[in-house]
């Protein structure tokens, strides 16, 4: 009988229908079960947030100044307190509610793509952007804050780790700009609490302690070309000390230089955050154009901005934001997510 087995196209049609239906269902109730578990604990209250902001170094917002190398921010803000100075690193409580930052997590989580494939295993998160006119409100936030016109941050992008997942020792500036242009600022935002795992570290902060230039001892120094972005001092152990005083470098994550002159060498301290929902880091990637020290630096970066995502044990969500003299020269457009705008 002709075409007994055949399954009518009508049928086929259906069945696809009813197999696209139910795995898009099924995405969406796993994205639901996933953002519940994320954001299932209790929020922090005032007062453990502030016991949990009285950890971090704390230096008067009065030292603050422009300097004429980095971005003149907004020292008055809500809820800015600066951590360290030179470099300048600030954290920003609650610049995002915690509904703000479930609405983000609910607009960004069907679009994630993995972030793997631009930057060589140095990061295994999931991210996406998100189109501008979706997040005006956040972004004439961060002007307010940053002292700059919406036009020069980039499309918000949103990140989400894991566990075991990571962004290695990087650099925020990016390379193949034009002269003088590149990332001015760094304003990310976590979106939810982890109790373990997932800080943001800076891993090459300077340091007044002198050296002995020992072998086995703790240094950091420039590492031309082998990040992706940029250059900048990572840290590591001197493996060996030369007959002309240079020496040798095993960095830490598995790099190595070879007769590095003393003068290049240096001690340095770190410095961790612990992701805490609604809270800012800020910090200055690049030098202004117009700072002396942005010609002394390849991609006009500061080498001191050397930091890390830390391996995630609980999932960590990060929302980035970053700021461009003018315009932006990448990342200036996300995805339509169709969600409600923030
Ligand atoms: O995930 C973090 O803690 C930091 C993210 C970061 O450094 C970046 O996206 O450039
Ligand atoms: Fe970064």
């Amino acid at each position: 009988m002709e075409g007994s087995a055949a399954v009518p196209a009508w049928l086929l049609n259906r069945q696809h229908a009813k197999a696209i239906g139910e795995a898009s269902r099924k995405k969406a109730a796993e994205a639901a079960a996933e953002r519940e578990s994320t954001r299932r604990k209790a929020p922090a209250s005032k007062l453990e947030k502030e016991a949990t902001l009285s950890q971090y170094p704390s230096i008067p917002l009065s030292e603050y100044a422009s300097d004429g190398d980095h971005l003149a921010i907004n020292a008055d803000y809500p809820g800015l307190r600066a951590i360290h100075r030179d470099p300048w690193i600030f954290l920003v409580s609650d610049l995002l509610s915690r509904a703000e930052c479930e609405e983000l997590m609910v607009k960004a989580g069907p679009h994630f793509q993995s972030s793997g494939g631009y930057s060589n295993n140095f990061r295994t998160s999931c991210e996406c952007r998100v189109a501008r006119h979706e997040t005006q409100r956040l972004h004439a936030r961060y002007a307010k804050l940053l002292n700059v016109p919406v036009g020069s941050l980039e499309a918000a992008k949103v990140s989400r780790y894991r566990r075991d997942e990571f962004f290695r020792n990087h650099v925020d500036v990016l390379s193949g700009t034009d002269f003088l242009e590149n990332r001015i600022a760094t304003l990310f935002v976590y979106l939810n609490d982890c109790e373990a795992g997932g800080e943001t570290r800076f891993l090459s902060l300077p340091s007044q302690r002198s050296l002995e230039y020992a072998v086995g001892e703790k240094v950091c120094c420039l590492s031309t070309g082998r990040d992706v972005d940029g250059e900048g001092d990572y840290p590591g152990v001197i493996r060996a000390v030369l007959e002309d005083g240079s020496v040798d470098v095993d960095f830490d994550d598995g790099d190595e230089v070879a007769r590095v002159p003393r003068s290049a060498v240096r001690a340095y301290e770190t410095l961790e955050v612990k992701p805490a929902q609604g809270m800012g880091v800020l910090f200055f990637p690049g030098y202004l154009p117009s700072s002396p020290k942005a010609m002394r630096f390849r991609n006009q970066l500061d080498r001191y901005t050397v930091h890390e995502g830390c391996v995630a044990v609980d999932e960590k969500w990060v929302h980035q934001s970053w700021v461009w003299p003018s315009h932006p020269q990448a990342h200036y457009d996300g995805v339509e997510t169709g969600a409600v705008g923030l």
